[in-house]
């Protein structure tokens, strides 16, 4: 797909999960002058990379503007109030594209009629280029467009496309969440290391460093979680002392699954 100032990407909503796809996307060679920016107060980190790369923006789109992409990156309860506002801003060919948490396809096909419409699944991980983005499309959505749409997300991370919009809410509750679990687990880890006798600055240093090194080697390696977990096992060992506690009945399998039911009940709440 090709932008230019008339026909942008247009981000709408330049927070934490806007901004991070915005800095990878950046960061990534796209061209600053094919984005625009709506957004009354952008993080102050991506005001910063707006004027440093010259990407324009302003608290609304010029009237004659038409983007190429729509990307709505909003807080889902937001969107009664703006939808409306961008309505006059859509072409027939303007594609949606939704990064809300809840909020589904027919919501956006309500408020601007049956155009293409994309949602996806992000994780701020997009960052650094290590996001994972789960996509669904309308039927609408031509093949061209989904290849721009997979080009435009695998500069930030990987890409997986679903047919059925139903298994968002769960797709939501692992990856759009998830970096958050691991980010508890690194500090839950770091207070045990605490608990047990360490001074804080070094249970966070290599709680952290933990976490870090265990993410590179599974990025790095063809090998299943579970592998990599057998590898470091050793028969009547330390961890085989504490997989005993973890993978128990009461575990943390049961406590996982109790989270992650309880994100996908409230991705669902979202949805109105
Ligand atoms: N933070 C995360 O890890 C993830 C967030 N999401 C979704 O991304 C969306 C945004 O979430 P965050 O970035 O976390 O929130 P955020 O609060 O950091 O960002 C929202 C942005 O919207 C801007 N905004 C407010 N009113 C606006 C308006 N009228 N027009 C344009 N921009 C306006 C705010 O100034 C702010 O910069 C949500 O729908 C969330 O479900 C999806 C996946 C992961
Ligand atoms: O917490 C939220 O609602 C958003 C969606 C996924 C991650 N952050």
């Amino acid at each position: 797909m090709t932008y230019s100032p008339h026909r942008p990407l247009a981000l709408v909503g330049a927070g934490k999960m806007g901004g991070a796809m915005l800095a990878g996307w950046i960061e990534k060679g796209v061209n600053p002058k094919s984005v625009f920016v709506v957004d009354p107060s952008p993080a102050p980190e991506i005001a910063d990379l707006m004027s440093r790369e010259g990407i324009a923006g302003g608290e609304a789109m010029p009237t004659d503007m038409r983007p190429a992409i729509l990307m709505l990156a909003v807080k889902p309860q937001m969107m009664d109030a703006i939808l409306p506002n961008l309505v006059p801003n859509t072409a027939a060919d303007t594609l949606v594209l939704s990064v809300a948490a809840g909020t589904t396809i027919e919501r956006f096909s309500s408020a601007f009629g049956d155009v293409p419409i994309v949602r996806v699944m992000p994780n701020t991980p997009a960052q650094v280029g290590r996001g994972m983005n789960v996509a669904c499309a309308n039927a609408r959505v031509s093949e061209d467009q989904k290849g721009d749409v997979t080009n435009l997300l695998s500069a930030i991370g990987k890409v997986a496309w679903i047919d059925d919009e139903a298994q968002m809410d769960a797709v939501t509750a692992v990856s759009g969440s998830g970096p958050a679990y691991v980010f508890y687990l690194t500090e839950a880890l770091a207070q045990a290391g605490v608990h047990a006798g360490l001074p804080e600055d070094l249970a966070k240093t290599i709680a952290r460093q933990t976490v870090v090194g265990a993410g590179e080697l599974m990025h790095q390696s063809d090998l299943e979680a579970s592998t990599l977990r057998e590898n470091v096992t050793s028969p009547n060992g330390t961890t085989a002392a504490a997989l005993a506690v973890l993978m128990a009945d009461d575990g943390l399998q049961p406590l996982m699954d109790r989270a992650v039911e309880a994100a996908a009940k409230r991705s669902k709440e979202l949805a109105g």
